[in-house]
């Protein structure tokens, strides 16, 4: 049972065990509803009696008052105890689940968001875990309390009398078929809705990132245009999936209310003919109005829960992503990094690394280069296990990385990339990353060695400017001088650099050039850059050309061969040869 409810609704084993509990409460809440009915019929029973020549006695108000107190004190307690347990319980859940989805997100490998759009998986994160909150604390427990409490009530009518009981009770599978039947129009509805809403906010979140280029080409009124569209689709979807929802619903809930006319008519008939007393058609009239209202409600949550269906599918689809693993304590013979007849592809079957075997050497600088799109980026990722290789071996310390754990794998990683990311938070935080207990001293001591102090002097809190999202108020140069900050300070055994002093101009690229040559003594050193200055003193170069190695070797041996190297090296020399 708390298996299925568990993949049914993507829960935990406590959230599982949670939904029993509060169901069982909604169940009690719902029957405790009948108690002010059972009174009512009980002191009804009392009056009627004189009249009806049964018994003389009139009835004990005192008892009635003490009854009504016990009743009182009985529904507050049900409600009580249904509402904590079904809204702390779904919320504890709710938290769980973010939390447990954060860290999915964490372990997942960087594969993953290539193929996701960042728009779906923050819907994933933030809406579809709204949704569910919802839907697991107004209508699932609700729903199964409903159907309990209506179980028993149903064993008692018929118990009482059956054919009025079939009176009462027939309006109950016609409304729930007419609802479950809806199912397929209802979800069909809802996923273009969500497709719908998913495409506007994919294009609001691309208009905000791209403003600066729509604007430079003069694009905005077409652009726009285009997102009004993707608005009114967004808005007529919506409109079209409440009105099927609410049509199946409404329709339902007035199948619902035929019950009490169809009692009113087998009672009728039933009292007439002398085949029930007035009592027994007196009880049926009140349970009848009574019965149909959680049922009523819970009609609608049924469509609630239908539409949950998708929400918890993707949660699914979350939880089922291959996670990589690996293990924490481990032991490295140094820190070489070895490509080992490695392949790779991205989505596609064609692959970027094509048996690519090298290996960058511990206290040596290993440069990568090669014509645009040859796969140098892509090689330095897979040295930091970003993506795992799709076939051969990637080692580390002659172990293969694949079986560490990235995040511990990572500890020994400094990596500046092209595409510095920065966080709203101050210049200091943001090089702080680099080593989280350093003290300010020591950021400022990285950040002199990156030449940031020239910038920072000029920034209106110094260290302690905040630098907008992704550092929007710094330039390129200083952006990626911060990222280089960051790696100083981490002072780690490995360093890659990925085009990492690409924005700089001359004058600070030699500076920097100098501060990185005191960062990389003794570690291992994977650089990747397109300027032959840039990796003038590496010590072995690897040409990577279409995701094959065309060359590698020492720099002046590659120099004397016929091949890619010397090409780009004449050309390079021939560029800077140029003036305008
Ligand atoms: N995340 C990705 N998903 C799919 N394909 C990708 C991805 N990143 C890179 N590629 C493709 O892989 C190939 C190699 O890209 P990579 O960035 O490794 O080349 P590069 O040699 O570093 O290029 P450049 O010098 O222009 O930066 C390219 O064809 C590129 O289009």
């Amino acid at each position: 049972m708390l298996t299925l409810l568990q993949n049914k609704f993507a829960l935990s084993e406590r959230g599982a065990r949670d939904l029993i509990k509060g169901s069982l409460y909604s169940a009690l809440t719902d029957l405790s509803m009948l108690l002010p009915v059972g009174l009512f019929i009980m002191l009804l029973d009392e009056l009627l009696q004189p009249l009806l020549g049964t018994s003389t006695a009139t009835p004990n108000l005192l008892k009635y008052a003490l009854l009504v107190g016990v009743v009182f004190v009985v529904l507050y307690l049900c409600q009580f105890w249904q509402y904590s347990s079904v809204f702390l319980s779904t919320y504890t859940e709710s938290a769980a689940r973010r939390i447990h989805l954060a860290e999915k997100l964490r372990q997942l490998p960087l594969s993953f968001f290539g193929k996701r759009d960042l728009a779906d998986l923050t819907n994933t994160i933030m809406g579809d875990c709204a949704t569910l909150e919802h839907a697991f604390s107004h209508a699932v427990p609700q729903l199964f309390g409903a159907m309990l409490s209506t179980l028993v009530i149903t064993i008692g009518l018929l118990y009482m009398d059956w054919r009025m009981g079939l009176a009462v009770l027939w309006v109950i599978p016609a409304a729930f078929m007419m609802i479950i039947g809806s199912k397929y129009l209802q979800n069909r509805a809802e996923l273009k809705h969500y497709q719908a809403k998913r495409i506007c906010a994919d294009g609001i979140q691309e208009c905000l990132e791209t403003i600066q280029d729509i604007k430079a080409c003069n694009m905005q009124e077409r652009y726009l245009e285009g997102l009004d569209k993707k608005l009114d689709a967004a808005e007529q979807a919506h409109i079209h999936s409440e009105l099927t929802l609410g049509a199946f619903v409404t329709g339902a809930q007035a199948v619902l209310r035929l019950g009490l006319a169809s009692v009113i008519l087998v009672g009728s008939e039933l009292l007439i003919t002398g085949k029930t007393d007035l009592l027994t058609y007196l009880i049926f009239l009140i349970t009848a109005s009574r019965l149909y209202n959680p049922l009523s409600e819970t009609l609608a949550n049924v469509a609630e829960i239908f539409m949950a269906e998708i929400p918890i599918a993707r949660m699914q689809e979350m939880a089922a992503q291959p996670v990589q693993c690996g293990e924490k304590d481990y032991r490295l013979n140094g820190y070489d990094i070895e490509f080992d007849h490695v392949s790779f592809a991205y989505n596609t079957a064609e692959p970027v690394l094509k048996d690519v075997s090298f290996i960058a050497k511990q206290g040596e600088v290993t440069a990568l280069i090669g014509p645009s799109g040859g796969g140098k980026s892509t090689a330095a990722k897979l040295a930091a296990r970003f993506w795992d290789a799709t076939s051969g071996t990637v080692r580390l310390g002659g172990r293969d990385i694949t079986t560490i754990e990235p995040e511990a794998l990572l500890k020994h990683y400094a990596i500046v990339f092209q595409d510095v990311t920065l966080f709203n938070d101050t210049v200091m935080e943001n090089i702080r990353l680099g080593k989280r207990d350093a003290t300010d001293e020591e950021v400022a001591a990285a950040a002199r060695l990156a030449m940031c102090d020239e910038f920072v002097s000029r920034l209106p809190l110094g260290y302690h400017t905040v630098i907008g999202e992704n550092g929007s108020v710094l330039s390129g140069g200083e952006r990626q001088r911060i990222s280089i900050a960051r790696a100083i300070l981490k002072d780690a055994p490995i360093i890659l650099l990925d085009e990492a002093t690409a924005s700089l101009d001359v004058e600070n690229e030699t500076k920097i050039q100098a501060a990185l040559a005191e960062l990389i003594k003794n570690k291992t050193v994977l650089i990747i850059a397109h300027r032959m200055r840039t990796i003038a003193n590496a010590d072995k170069i690897v040409v990577l050309s279409d995701g094959y190695v065309a060359q590698q070797g020492q720099p002046d041996a590659l120099l004397k061969q016929d091949g890619l190297y010397r090409n780009m090296v004449m050309i390079q020399k021939q560029n800077m040869a140029w003036s305008l």
